[in-house]
């Protein structure tokens, strides 16, 4: 199972973001994308997403060696900024969820096994989303992204608004569910991306770069990045 980007070019009126982005992400890996503030990482996710329409090039998704268009269904995509149905209750909001999920999401549990999964607390499940942290707001789409199992998970600076236990239960939960999945985390905390990601792809001159390891240690790693990220200053 892959995710193919072939050439993928993007512009904001002369502004051209993504300039032939390239890249193969395949199940299995957890892929950290790095890259400068405003150098184009969400706009790729958007892209992927078919949030934003691209200018040139093509996104698949093969599977079983066949390549066909990505369809909605293969994507989950967890925005950095969470966006909720702020009117619902949080339980609202999953009964709805899973209601109009039936069909596709097999083995169904009680919905407050879901909430006990992202340690949102009883008093809180039946409170208005609006009224909810951000951080509860972001559990709330990752939850809902997790429970409609899709193929590609676009992960948008995924953790920092988690408190360090639920972090850390989400990067335990993301290791375990990787062999099946394609996960691509961005992300600008170096430590999460060296410590979680297999690999580091980095997005720079708007195009995709592999960070090959080789056989550094995390510190010369961590410079080599820094290094490569130097070269996208600003136009
Ligand atoms: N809808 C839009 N209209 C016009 N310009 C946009 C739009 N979306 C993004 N841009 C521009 O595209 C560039 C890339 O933005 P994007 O948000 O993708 O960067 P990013 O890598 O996610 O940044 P950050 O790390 O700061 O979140 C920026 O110059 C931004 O101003």
């Amino acid at each position: 199972m892959k995710l193919i980007l072939n050439n993928i070019v993007k512009s904001f009126d002369k502004k051209e973001v993504l300039r032939g982005a390239s890249f193969a992400f395949e199940k299995g890996e957890i892929y950290g994308l790095l890259g400068r503030n405003g150098s184009g990482k969400t706009t790729l996710f958007n892209c992927i997403n078919e949030d934003l329409r691209i200018d040139g090039g093509s996104i698949l998704f093969e599977e079983n060696g066949v390549k066909r268009e990505v369809y909605p269904d293969d994507i989950g995509y967890v925005l950095s900024t969470p966006v909720v149905p702020e009117f619902l209750t949080g339980r609202e909001f999953l009964k709805f969820f899973l209601d109009i999920n039936v069909n596709k999401i097999p083995d169904i549990k009680p919905i407050d096994e879901y909430f006990d999964f992202v340690k949102i607390g009883r008093e809180d499940r039946d409170r208005l989303l609006k009224d909810y942290s951000h951080g509860m707001k972001n559990k709330m789409q990752m939850l809902v992204s997790f429970i409609a199992n899709p193929a590609i998970l676009l992960l948008d600076e995924p953790l920092t608004s988690f408190d360090v236990v639920v972090a850390d239960e989400m990067k335990t939960l993301l290791r375990q569910i990787k062999k099946d999945h394609i996960i691509i985390i961005s992300t600008h905390i170096m430590e999460l991306a060296l410590d979680l990601c297999d690999e580091i792809v980095i997005l720079s001159g708007g195009v995709l770069e592999k960070m090959e390891k080789d056989d550094l240690n995390n510190e010369a790693f961590k410079n080599k990045i820094i290094q490569a990220l130097r070269r996208d200053e600003y136009d």
